[in-house]
């Protein structure tokens, strides 16, 4: 039986750790609704139909750009032991993608539209929700073995990362997951991901 002592000090700890985890699941909260808020919706764009979502403002706004890169390095901490490289997706994964390596201290990896590489490239095709493309990487860019995350702003139909995922596979590169700003749920995107899982900060 505990001691009416025992009890006060562990209630104590107790107390404190749960303030601790109240006021990081506060400030997560705050960080993720400030994400939110500097998010436009552009009904039609780029064609009838499609409602696009657009990042900019993030970019614009020093401390929601900061959230994003906190909620980000904070999922990777808590989530990976070891991650070798950022693989961002063109063009707007390159917004985010090396900041974030930046805070891990670790390197990023491009995954670039068709063309746009020197040198000797590994290439796939994919669907997007709006047409057709082809992702490409440099043949030397990523190592057998090594453990690499998935980045871009917006995960739709899951065209793009899976074509990142296959170009990671054709390099015998492991997948740990993949990062998105914004997820939009009805095009099940992390269906299409599967087995390999997808962190959003926003969901629509
Ligand atoms: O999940 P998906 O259906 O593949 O769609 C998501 C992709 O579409 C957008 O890029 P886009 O191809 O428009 O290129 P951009 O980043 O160069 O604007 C977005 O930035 C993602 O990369
Ligand atoms: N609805 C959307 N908004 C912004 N970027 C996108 N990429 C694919 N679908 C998109």
């Amino acid at each position: 039986m505990e001691e009416e002592g025992d009890k006060g000090v562990f209630a104590h700890h107790r107390e404190e750790k749960e303030v601790g985890a109240f006021s990081m699941a506060a400030g997560r909260e705050a960080k993720l609704q400030l994400v939110q808020r500097h998010v436009r919706a552009f009904p039609d764009f780029p064609k009838k139909g499609i409602v696009f979502r657009d990042i900019c403002p993030i970019l614009k706004d020093a401390a929601a750009l900061k959230a994003v890169i906190d909620l980000f390095e904070e999922h990777v901490r808590n989530n990976h032991q070891h991650v070798d490289l950022i693989v961002g997706l063109d063009a707007r994964g390159f917004l985010f993608g090396p900041l974030l390596a930046q805070r891990l201290g670790i390197g990023f990896v491009l995954v670039r539209k068709k063309g746009k590489l020197p040198g000797a490239t590994v290439s796939v095709s994919y669907d997007l929700e709006y047409g057709k493309a082809e992702a490409e990487i440099q043949e030397d860019a990523v190592a057998p073995g090594q453990k690499v995350l998935l980045i871009d702003d917006l995960l739709a139909t899951g065209g793009t990362l899976y074509a990142a995922s296959e170009l990671m596979r054709k390099q015998q590169a492991e997948v740990l997951g993949c990062m998105v700003v914004i997820e939009l749920k009805e095009l099940n995107g992390t269906d299409k991901l599967k087995p390999h899982r997808v962190f959003s900060l926003i969901q629509y």
